[in-house]
Order: structure tokens, then sequence, then C-alpha cells
């Protein structure tokens, strides 16, 4: 903070547009050289000068603003101090509901040990540091994470952890928080709740998401354990990439519609691979493809390096293109026999035993996205004065926000109930028990993501329909919350799954 103590009566005297003071929550920035540059315009700026434009400033700007332009501020008022609340790195918010209950000082919660605690302080320092200012650049110029975030995600052990728990971290402690061995679900859950707070949908698919859904199924099925760990190696390193193609033009959900062929030479030495994949995540920079094929009695899964066969080109969609969403087409393309992955023509199994965890990320990311919505609506509502009042004194904005903060609280209640069973149930009862209730819990997360954009919208007005300013988180969220639901599977096929497999255990007994 700069040094110098100033009256509001210096202050008044500067108050033309070539010489422009103006007060901001107790300080004092010289905005003279800033007039012309200013996106709100200079006539604004003008209005203001010499006086305190505090909540004039603040029903227009995030506080993030001032902290971007601090070096306008020359000075404090004699005998007063700010009281806007600095972001500082690593802090948690003191809004209330903008935090999980188990991060809130003045709750508890059973599932949280200090593990958990220290690896989510770790976490949340990395994503303001490294993550959050690459993903918003990224995010606007729809280029693909840089190889230094990789690194340095690699480092740290990141692109490990999120695998989630399992040998590939035995041996290691991870961010001065957690033993390999001790790594459980929730500590997944930590990484991928802090990670999604970058807020930049279309980076935090293009940020290994395509590793985070495949290699889970390399390390898993690949039989051939040299190649599994040196592939394994290769990209927890982050020296190399891999993604999941399963969809096509032909088929998304309905994964037994797909055309790709792969057929074995007739010495049963390798497979000869033809057809195309679409939407594939981080396809147009990926190095494997783990890539599900139609085969002679059925559905296999088989590992594709990219070579001259492969060809990738970028597909535009409605979040950034630095997500490296790809059409992806097999030209005759030649893998060793032993790049298949579990048993031939069983393909099924592979890729459904993969979807929990998938299905189960993306209910973490989208909740803690979600709960982001209602910190920037809790925000701008007490912020923002319209008919002379702050917005929030309107009870039908204040029945918005509890809807809001009801879908958020319940799905973050639910997601810790389904991830305790899953530290507690092996990996082949997760397999039988946890496909339905994972299913129901990301497509009503989905559902409540639908209502929370919806809401959130009209409560910022236009500007929760503009990419800059206060209104951009919103706008992100209304825009992007859409990939979740059909990502990964549909709402409405992972709903109706639900209740499929809730029949499986229905007693045969008319009740
Ligand atoms: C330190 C002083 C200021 C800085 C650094 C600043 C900076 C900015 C920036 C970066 C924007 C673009 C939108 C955003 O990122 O939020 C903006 C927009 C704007 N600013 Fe300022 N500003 C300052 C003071 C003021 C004051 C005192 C007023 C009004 C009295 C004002 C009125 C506006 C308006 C009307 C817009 C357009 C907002 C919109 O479209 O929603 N600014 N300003």
């Amino acid at each position: 903070m700069p040094a110098a103590t100033l009256t509001r009566k210096a202050v008044a005297s500067h108050n033309t547009a070539e010489d422009l003071w103006c007060i901001i929550d107790h300080k004092v920035y010289d905005l003279t050289d800033f007039v012309d540059a200013h996106p709100g315009g200079s006539v604004v700026l003008a209005q203001v000068a010499g006086t305190d434009a505090t909540s004039a400033f603040y029903n227009l700007h995030r506080q993030e603003v001032l902290q971007k332009y601090s070096s306008m501020c020359i000075g404090t008022l004699e005998g007063e101090t700010p009281e806007v609340i600095e972001q500082v790195p690593g802090a948690l918010s003191t809004v209330p509901y903008a935090e999980p209950t188990w991060l809130r000082p003045e709750f508890k919660s059973p599932y949280y040990k200090e593990s958990h605690r220290k690896l989510q302080k770790a976490m949340r320092l990395f994503t303001d540091k490294y993550v959050t200012p690459e993903a918003q650049e990224k995010e606007r110029d729809g280029t693909y994470i840089s190889q230094e975030l990789i690194d340095r995600m690699a480092e740290n052990g990141i692109l490990a952890m999120r695998l989630g728990p399992g040998k590939h971290l035995h041996g290691k402690t991870f961010m001065g928080a957690v033993k390999g061995e001790e790594f459980d679900y929730f500590h997944d859950l930590v990484v991928a709740q802090e990670m999604v707070r970058a807020n930049a949908r279309g980076f935090q698919d293009g940020n290994m998401a395509g590793m985070v859904i495949s290699l889970t199924a390399v390390r898993q099925w690949l039989k051939d354990e040299k190649l599994r760990d040196q592939i394994t190696e290769e990209c927890l390193s982050g020296k190399k990439k891999i993604c999941l193609a399963i969809t096509e033009a032909f088929a998304g959900s309905d994964v037994a519609s797909i055309r790709t062929t792969a057929e074995k030479t007739p010495d049963g030495k390798h497979w000869i691979i033809n057809g195309t994949k679409k939407w594939i995540t981080n396809g147009v920079f990926c190095d494997y493809f783990v890539t599900g094929c139609k085969t002679k009695k059925g559905f296999s899964v088989i590992l594709i390096p990219r070579s001259e066969a492969v060809e990738t080109s970028p597909i535009k969609t409605s979040y950034s293109a630095a997500a490296g969403t790809s059409y992806i087409q097999f030209d005759n393309v030649k893998v060793p026999a032993n790049h298949l992955l579990g048993e031939e023509d069983n393909g099924f199994t592979v890729i459904m035993s993969n979807f929990n965890h998938e299905r189960w990320m993306m209910s973490c990311a989208n909740i803690r996205q979600s709960r982001v919505v209602v910190e920037e609506c809790l925000k701008w509502a007490n912020q923002r004065i319209v008919f002379s009042k702050p917005l929030i004194t309107q009870p039908v904005i204040r029945a918005k926000i509890a809807k809001m903060i009801s879908h958020v609280e319940a799905n973050q209640a639910w997601l810790e109930n389904v991830t305790y069973q899953m530290c507690s149930l092996s990996y082949a009862e997760q397999g039988k028990l946890l496909g339905g209730p994972i299913g129901l819990l990301k497509s009503f997360a989905t559902r409540s993501a639908h209502e929370i954009a919806d809401e959130a919208v009209n409560i910022f007005g236009g500007r929760g329909l503009t990419q800059t300013g206060m209104g951009r988180v919103v706008e992100m969220f209304h825009r992007t919350y859409k990939f979740d639901a059909i990502l990964g599977g549909a709402e409405e096929i992972l709903a109706d799954l639900g209740v499929r497999q809730a029949l499986k255990s229905m007693p045969k007994a008319m009740l």
C-alpha cells in the first residue's frame, strides 16, 4: 500500500480530466493517465473527478480490477482504513456458502482428516498461483495448455493424483500433505474441486482431462505390464498426452452403434483400425488414443499411438478451443496386438468400469463450479444498487439465491456420501453398486446447474451475458454447464441407468 497520507480536501482539488484523482475504498487513485484508456470511457471518470467514487465503482467493477491497477493508487486517506477484503492467493472465501461446510471454520465434517485439509490448502494456492492465470488467458485465446504448467503439475504429482487412488501413487508424498498409500477418494475430490475454481470450462478440459479419463483404463486393463508402465510414466511425467476416443458421429451414448473397426492381421500379431471419432477432448494434441472399436464378435478397446495414419482436426464448440476437441480419422492404422485393453470383444466391461470415476469427477467439478456461481450471485446482489437499494433487499432475488444454495448444498452432501461409499467398497463392488447412484448424482447435478445458471443470469441481467467484467463467471457457466450434462453420458441416459440398476435389486415378490 502506498505510504502517502492524503486528505479528502486535497483530493477534491484534482477534479478535471487533465488532473483526475478519486477515492475508492478510502484509498486515493490518480487516474489522469488512465482516463483515455478506461474501458468504461472518460466521461464517467470526469463525472467523479475529485470525489469518493467507492459506491459507483463497486456498482460496476469486480474487486480484482483494483488489484490489477494497484499502481495507480497514490495514497490512503488520513485516519481511514480500507474496508474491502482483498483476495489473497490460497485464502478461503468469507462469503457464506462460498466454501463447502467442511471448509467453514464454524462447522464440522466426519469425512475429512488432517491430510485432506493440508492438501486443500496446497491445491488452493497452486490453483490460484499457477492454474487460474493461465486458464483465463488460454480460455480467451483458445490456445492449448503450456508445457510449463504440465511440467509443474507433473513435478508436484498433481497429474498422478488426478487418476485417483492406486498403486501409481505408492512410495511418494504429495504436496507435503498425503502419502500415496493413504490417498483416498476424498483427496481425489479435493484436487478436483480446487482445480475447477480456475473457472475456465474449456481450459479445464484442455488441462489433461483426456488423460484423467483414459490413463485410468490403461492402468486397469492393459495386460502388458511393461507397456502399461511405460505409458503411465510418459503421461504422468507430462512428456506424452493421452485421450479417450469412444464417441462417433454415428454413436454418442449409444456405444454399441460405433463403426470404427479393428481387425486382426492373419498372423494375429497386429490390429488394423479404420474409422472416425468425434468430440474427442484433447485429441488435437494427444500422442495416444484409447479407442473403442468394433471387433469380430463385439466391442473392444485398443490403445493407438499417433502415427501418419491418424489424422486429428479441431472441432469448434461453444466452449474454448483450449479443450482441444477433435475429429479423428484412423486410416488403416496398424497397432501391435498387445495394445488391447481387457478381453477381446468384451470392451464394455473396460468402458463401464472406467465411467464411474469419470462421472464422479465431473460431478465434483460441476457441483463446485455451481458453488462459485452462488458466491458470485451473493456478492453481486449485496453490492449492486438498484432502485436506490442493494439488489439483495428484493425478496425475489433472495428466493432465487435460496434455491441455488439448496441445490449446491444438497448435491455436495450427496457427493460426499457417494465418495464415502467409494472409499469403503472394493473396485469390483463399486462397479456393481455405484454405477447407478453416480449416474443419478451426475444427472441431478447438471439439472441443478441448469436451474442455477438460469437464475444467475436473471440476477446479473445483461452482465450475465457479457464475457468480461462483473458477470464473466456467470456468463461462462451459463454457456458451458451443458458440457457436463452431455459428456461422459447424457443426463437422461444416466438417470435411466440409475433406475435400471435399482430394479436389478428389486425384491422378486409383490410388495
Ligand atoms: C481505479 C479506477 C478504475 C479502474 C481501474 C477501472 C477499470 C475498468 C475496467 C478494467 C473496466 C472493464 C470492465 C471490467 O473489467 O470490470 C471498466 C469498465 C467500466 N468502468 Fe471503470 N474503472 C475505474 C473507475 C471507474 C469509476 C469511478 C467509474 C464510474 C463512476 C467507472 C465506470 C465504468 C463503466 C461505466 C464501465 C463499463 C462497465 C460495464 O459495461 O458494465 N470506472 N472500468
